[in-house]
């Protein structure tokens, strides 16, 4: 069975770690270096999970999945966002198609 409450134990971690910038840490080296380099970090973990979901085992997307939401979380934390906003846009758009939604756009967000 999987940790439930891992998620909200790691960002109550990532916000200690962004408060404690002297701490020796990889999280607060990351918030050190700023939000390009955390930006940076969620783009190669976003591409390496690509790159396991498109040559690996089914398996091998869990540890990438774990690095890009863990470098998310961090790029949340630095902007004074949390998971809680990401649940709240997420429950929002909860009942509505991807394609009611995207019809519904104005032409000029409608990209080909
Ligand atoms: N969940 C994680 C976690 N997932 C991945 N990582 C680290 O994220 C880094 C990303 O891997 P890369 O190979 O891309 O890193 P890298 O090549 O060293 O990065 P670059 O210097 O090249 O940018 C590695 O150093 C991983 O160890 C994590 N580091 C920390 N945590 C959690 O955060 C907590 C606090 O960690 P510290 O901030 O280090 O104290 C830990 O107790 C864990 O719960």
């Amino acid at each position: 069975m999987a940790d439930e409450d891992i998620l909200a134990r790691l960002e109550a971690t990532i916000r200690a770690r962004k408060d404690s910038p002297a701490v020796r840490s990889y999280t607060a080296s990351l918030f050190f270096q700023g939000r390009h380099k955390i930006a940076q970090k969620v783009g190669e973990e976003a591409v390496e999970t690509v790159i396991a979901a498109c040559s690996g085992e089914d398996q091998d997307i869990v540890p990438e999945a774990a690095d890009l939401l863990f470098h998310l979380m961090i790029l949340l934390a630095d902007a004074g966002l949390s998971l809680d906003d990401v649940r709240r846009e997420l429950a929002r758009r909860e009942g509505q198609s991807g394609h009611d939604e995207k019809a519904g756009r104005p032409l000029s967000f409608r990209p080909e």
